[in-house]
């Protein structure tokens, strides 16, 4: 077959689960990165031009568009690339993740104006918006029609005039801001300190420069907060990025994050693959978060992707937290990240000082939940007008359901966990794993028996109950997943405690994250010691983290605050660094164990987990998956082993893991192994490079 010259045979990186790159012919030149559209199968898919060379076989069907608008960058390529080697994610199913809503590469990129004639257009439209405004409020369609109906003008987007006016920062803080570097930064600040603030600073620079600047937070509900600090200073569009976006919404949004439209753009974890039309640095607040890991689908890690996009785009990251993770410790021990230390909280603010409570002493004579000193704290508090904050890290009313009499236990039909008692909304048994959920018996089913049904393990609504009973006019919120289900009702619950409509908070988890409520003066954790027994080898360290940000949320402003921790386990070392706010002899200590141990950060760990249905057969593939790697003298296969929860939502789950020294590259040799090994469609394989979940 003979080709014409300017005929090209191209390979195009398709947004499908699988290698994604097939070959096509081109008619018009065309350069790498472009995005161009194909059709594949019955569909039509854009894609990325990967590489100017496919291989010539007969009916190559031909590329039918070149965005005019888009294009992928060699070095936002080379980040796809890095992030696909070494998350071991087919590089298919990473194009999904930057082009999340394809359809709106089918928009206009301009940003259309009225004209005079428009007139008609824009009786009915309210304002004279965006194109992504009118096709949010109006669908696509109807806007087509007005738009060919009427003469629109389109302008350039970056002459859209928007105003940041910047923070006044402390001399402190100022010079936090100037030694922030081009790459990778740290910034280290203890609660209060103002990281936020600098970082509000840090991002006008990159607004003036006209790009873009990508802020991640590691939960939905803290999307809302950071749009609102943002907006006391920036006038223009914020973008706004997470799975609980409406589909109206993720259009919208993911339009003007695609045109460069939104000069700042706040997202969970998924944000950091997106298309940007222009980003100029990325931020990764609160980065010690285990939320940033996804823990379903493609398995990848939010913040070190934002590093390798900020280390391949040559953009700075900056990282923010008062308690690095070890990982991160350990990046800046070794001189790969920038260091900026915030020491001091912002203001006349004191760190909250830290009451130890020794469960074995103050409970010996009660059965509460909240010893005498922490429930005489909460009364004083009250009286005084102040907020207090009670943490309890356990879900529901109590985490058991018994009989004494015949010795049943409510436990999940879906996975191996017993189900928890619920009483808000309405009375339930819930497994914490799958949702499953039923009513709550009034008798044994087992035994039928009435008289000797217990409850053990308390969570948030017994703690609830006890508060009330000793202070009953207390005006009392919770604050966990079931309760403020939704960002909505969490936002809303949140602005109901920072104008003082509640007294008392008591909250799992979803209150340790980031926020700032001015007059709580007080904070209890009821239960100081709830991960100390996990299995995992980041349990130490994600204890510290949440308690330390937990207290952090105390005595932010003019009032100082206070702290009681109470736990059976008062003299561990955890506990001492965390009374005298010493984290650094904390990361030391817990860096020294990783070592003794040969764990991450130390090593790299692989975890390969095979789930199914029937558990013989997910037993019998680990098995033949382990014989199928060859010895090698710097990999360590442990395993198969079951996972501690099996099964889990009525899959079966075998597990192996793989450990390497870090200069070792494992994926090559699991990849070698992989690329030659069939399984069963009914089994699915789960790949997790630095895992974190040991369930
Ligand atoms: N330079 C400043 N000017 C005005 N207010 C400031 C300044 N620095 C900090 N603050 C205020 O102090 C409080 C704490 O600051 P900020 O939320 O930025 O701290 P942070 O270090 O991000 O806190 P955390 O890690 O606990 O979330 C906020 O109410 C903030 O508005
Ligand atoms: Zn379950």
């Amino acid at each position: 077959m003979t080709f014409q010259k300017n005929i090209q045979i191209i390979s195009v990186l398709l947004p499908i689960h699988s290698k994604g790159l097939f070959s096509y012919i081109s008619y018009v030149p065309v350069e790498l990165g472009n995005c161009v559209k194909v059709s594949f199968g019955s569909k039509h898919l854009w894609g990325i031009v990967w590489s100017l060379q496919g291989i010539k076989v007969p009916n190559l069907k031909e590329i039918t568009h070149i965005h005019p608008h888009w294009k992928a960058s060699s070095n936002f390529m080379a980040f796809l690339h890095q992030c696909s080697d070494y998350t071991l994610i087919p590089l298919g199913s990473i194009l999904r993740m930057v082009f999340p809503v394809p359809e709106i590469l089918d928009w206009p990129f301009s940003w259309l104006k009225c004209e005079h004639s428009f007139s008609y257009a824009l009786q009915e439209c309210p304002w004279p918006g965006t194109f992504a405004q009118w096709v949010f409020s109006y669908g696509l369609q109807r806007v087509k029609k007005w738009i060919e109906n009427a003469h629109l003008t389109s302008t350039e987007m970056n002459q859209y005039s928007s105003r940041y006016s910047c923070p006044i920062l402390t001399p402190h803080q100022q010079s936090a801001l100037k030694n922030i570097g081009n790459q990778t930064t740290f910034i280290e600040g203890i609660t209060g300190s103002g990281k936020t603030e600098v970082c509000l600073s840090f991002i006008k620079s990159i607004v003036d420069a006209k790009k873009q600047v990508l802020i991640l937070v590691p939960e939905i509900s803290l999307c809302q907060q950071w749009v609102q600090r943002i907006e006391r200073y920036y006038t223009g569009t914020i973008g706004i990025w997470h799975s609980e976006l409406s589909e109206k919404s993720r259009k919208f949004h993911g339009w003007n994050i695609l045109t460069g439209h939104s000069s700042i753009i706040v997202g969970a974890r998924s944000a950091v693959l997106l298309g940007y039309k222009n980003l100029g640095a990325i931020v990764v607040d609160e980065e010690h978060d285990g939320s940033y890991k996804q823990a379903e689908g493609p398995l990848y890690h939010g913040r070190d992707m934002a590093v390798f996009r900020g280390h391949h785009e040559k953009i700075p990251c900056l990282l923010m937290s008062a308690t690095p993770s070890l990982e991160s410790y350990w990046n800046i021990e070794q001189n790969r990240y920038s260091h900026v230390v915030l020491s001091e909280r912002y203001g006349d603010a004191q760190l909250p000082y830290i009451h130890m409570l020794d469960l074995k002493q103050e409970h010996s004579s009660s059965t509460s939940m909240i010893t005498l000193p922490l429930r005489e704290a909460l009364k004083e508090n009250f009286t005084k007008k102040e907020q207090s904050l009670l943490f309890i890290n356990r879900r529901g009313y109590a985490s058991l359901w018994v009989c004494y009499q015949c010795g049943f236990r409510a436990a999940c039909p879906n996975c191996s966990v017993w189900l928890s008692v619920h009483h808000l909304p309405k009375s339930l048994l819930m497994c914490h794993y799958c949702g499953f959920k039923k009513s709550l018996p009034q008798a044994c089913p087992e035994c039928c028996g009435l008289e000797n049904l217990k409850l053990w393990g308390a969570g948030i609504e017994k703690i609830g109950q006890e508060v009330h009973s000793f202070l009953p006019s207390a005006r009392i919120c919770m604050l966990s997943s079931d309760i403020c289900g939704t960002p909505i009702q969490l936002n809303e619950t949140l602005s109901k405690i920072q104008n003082q409509q509640y007294d008392i908070l008591i909250g799992t988890q979803l209150v340790a994250k980031g926020h700032h409520f001015p007059n709580l003066t007080l904070v209890g954790i009821i239960d100081g010691d709830f991960a100390l027994s996990h299995l995992d080898l980041r349990s130490g360290e994600r204890l510290y983290q949440v308690l330390c940000q937990v207290i952090g949320r105390a005595g932010r402003e003019k009032i100082p605050g206070k702290a009681y921790i109470q736990t059976s386990q008062i003299q561990h070392p955890l506990f001492c660094h965390l009374k005298h706010h010493h984290i650094q002899g904390f990361l030391q200590e817990e860096l020294s164990t990783r070592k003794k141990y040969n764990f991450p950060p130390y090593v790299r760990l692989v975890s390969l987990t095979f789930s199914g249905t029937e558990e013989n057969l997910v037993h019998q593939y680990a098995l033949i998956l382990k014989q199928r790697f060859p010895m090698e003298p710097f990999v360590e296969i442990l395993g198969p082993a079951p996972s501690l929860i099996n099964p889990l939502r009525r899959r079966w789950r075998w597990r192996i893991f793989l450990k390497s020294p870090k200069n070792y590259k494992i994926q090559n040799y699991i990849r070698k192994v992989l690329n030659n090994f069939t399984f069963p469609s009914r089994l699915r394989l789960h790949i997790d490079v630095d895992p974190y979940d040991f369930l």
